[in-house]
């Protein structure tokens, strides 16, 4: 039984990656149900060989009382934000003052909810929000439930990285009909739900809402050793987390101007909804250079699209 479920847990494991990580199924949905049941039910039989870890933690375990509070070891800071091409400009004239020849990262802003994934020898063991960016809420098992959130990363790495929690916009409209149709509230946005949905107590809940995440950066990892920031994000995809593929690097401002201009128009396309860009310099050693004012980093700016 130990083998046969420890085989499960890999297949339903990879199944999971393709599907939603991936967006590339490789089996039908019933044959991952009908997996999944199985797994389930050998756990039930043997509920020692039952481990964190098990595709099986996704549908959500007992609610909680109340969320325990979690101190960010590196604090999670916010962005100082640019509303306009001089604006990016004259970030692009601080940069040149301190470092040369350097180079941008570009990511669309996921407009959902910043969280930290804490993972210990591979193993997903805490995932926690943002809060007031030195001390958040640690919503573990919510997190459990979102599928491109691995349980087990490929390589056991223990590392923490940070990303964004976000409801598709199809999800959101669904949700929100099914709550026009109870007689309940609706979500004002899809941000909005996604917070909502992670801020239950019951992780049943958050487990029916349909909820992604991208990772965008790493946050605690001592045996980092990456230079940059896009190969960073690349290795990141490596490991088994869900990376936006519309990141581009650029040599210079007026690029980085364009994909702004082309994502302002373009955003209507997506699935999710993004309130900006971030413009990141791409080299770890030219961030560290340029370091923090007390609440941004000064290598890093949103450019928010026009409301
Ligand atoms: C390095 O710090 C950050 N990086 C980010 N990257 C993306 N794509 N989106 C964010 N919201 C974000 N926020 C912060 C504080």
């Amino acid at each position: 039984a130990a083998k046969k479920i420890e085989y499960l847990k890999d297949e339903l494991n990879q199944y999971n990656y393709e599907y939603h990580v991936l967006d590339n199924p490789t089996v039908p949905d019933h044959i991952y149900d009908e997996k999944l049941h199985e797994l389930i039910g050998l756990e039930e039989q043997f509920p020692d060989l039952l481990t964190e870890d098990s595709p099986s933690q996704r549908v959500g375990g007992e609610p909680l009382d109340k969320f325990v509070k979690v101190d960010h070891e590196v604090p999670m800071l916010s962005l100082g934000n640019a509303f306009g091409e001089d604006d990016l400009r004259d970030f692009d004239r601080r940069i040149r003052e301190q470092v040369n020849n350097y180079r941008y990262v570009c990511e669309l802003k996921i407009d959902g909810l910043a969280i930290s994934l804490t993972y210990e020898n591979g193993k997903f063991v805490r995932g926690a929000t943002r809060g007031d960016g030195k001390t958040g809420e640690d919503i573990t098992n919510n997190l459990k439930t979102i599928k491109s959130i691995p349980l087990k990363i490929k390589e056991e790495e223990t590392i923490e990285v940070r990303g964004e929690a976000y409801m598709p916009k199809r999800s959101f409209l669904a949700l929100n009909e099914a709550r026009e149709q109870e007689g309940l509230e609706v979500f004002a946005n899809p941000r909005n739900a996604a917070a909502g949905s992670l801020r239950q107590l019951d992780p049943k809940i958050a487990a029916k809402r349909n909820l992604s995440m991208f990772v965008y950066s790493v946050g605690k990892w001592e045996a980092g050793s990456i230079g940059s920031h896009s190969e960073r994000l690349e290795y990141l995809n490596k490991l088994g987390f869900k990376t936006n593929p519309e990141t581009r690097t650029f040599e210079d401002i007026e690029d980085v101007i364009k994909y702004t201009e082309e994502w302002t128009l373009k955003r209507s396309e997506l699935d999710y909804e993004i309130d900006g860009i971030v413009i990141k310099v791409d080299s770890i050693d030219q961030q560290e250079e340029l370091g923090f004012t007390a609440k941004s980093p000064r290598w890093a700016i949103a450019y928010k699209f026009p409301a």
